[in-house]
């Protein structure tokens, strides 16, 4: 009911997820709340395109529920029997590079749902360009029934061997519904790193904020 809908901060999300669906169906379940929480809380999607695995779940149930979705697909990808069907509005780029780097700067925040390589590889560059100050984006991880766990553990020990610093740690924001990991997210403050803040990057203004999407970092 429209009265009853809250507004967030954020205007749109990127979701990373597999393209894969996973064995357990708690991970789908998972993908497709995180699309329910995102309509309830007015927030568009931006996502890899297509309709393979969790992408399929995720970006339908949140064009199932009237936001704006938003695809990003090198040409490559583009043949429907290599990612499938895709709702909503499809972006063409020419490469994997372009695509992160669009679904990038769309986005007002992150989310990585359960998925393998290809997540993990998005997921990391993003924590990495936060860590460097390229973006201020809040980063969160949809740690379903703990698929992410022995990830965090690895970087708790890469923070204990000295090779991530605490700050950087405090990156990720992990949670494991996606009411709790959006609430969080909204609440995320970035931490200030004295060597980052002084740097300066040509991406930053190609990565800022939508400047209608009134966010504040
Ligand atoms: C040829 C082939 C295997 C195509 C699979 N079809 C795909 N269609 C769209 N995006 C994808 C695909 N595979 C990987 N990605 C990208 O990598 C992530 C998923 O990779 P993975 O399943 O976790 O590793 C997604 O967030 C998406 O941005």
């Amino acid at each position: 009911m429209e009265g009853e809908t809250r507004s967030s901060r954020f205007k749109r999300i990127c979701v990373f997820c597999g393209s894969s669906s996973g064995k357990k169906p708690s991970y789908q379940e998972a993908a497709i709340e995180l699309g329910k929480e995102l309509v309830e809380k007015r927030i568009d999607l931006v996502y890899g395109g297509g309709s393979v695995g969790l992408m399929g779940l995720v970006s339908q149930a949140v064009h199932d529920g009237g936001r704006h979705v938003l695809g990003v697909i090198p040409r490559t990808l583009m043949p429907r029997e290599i990612t499938g069907e895709t709702v909503g509005e499809v972006k063409a780029v020419a490469d994997m590079h372009e695509r992160k780097a669009e679904m990038a700067r769309q986005a007002d925040a992150f989310i990585a749902l359960p998925g393998g390589y290809g997540t993990l590889e998005e997921l990391l560059e993003v924590i990495t360009w936060a860590q460097l100050k390229i973006h201020h984006k809040p980063v969160g991880l949809l740690n379903v029934e703990g698929y992410y766990n022995s990830l965090l553990s690895f970087i708790d020990k890469a923070v204990d061997e000295g090779f991530i610093s605490p700050t950087a740690r405090r990156i990720i924001v992990s949670a494991p519904t996606a009411k709790q990991l959006v609430r969080q997210l909204e609440e995320f403050v970035p931490e200030y790193d004295e060597i980052a803040a002084k740097l300066t990057w040509d991406e930053v203004d190609r990565l800022s904020y939508v400047p209608d999407a009134g966010v504040q970092t």
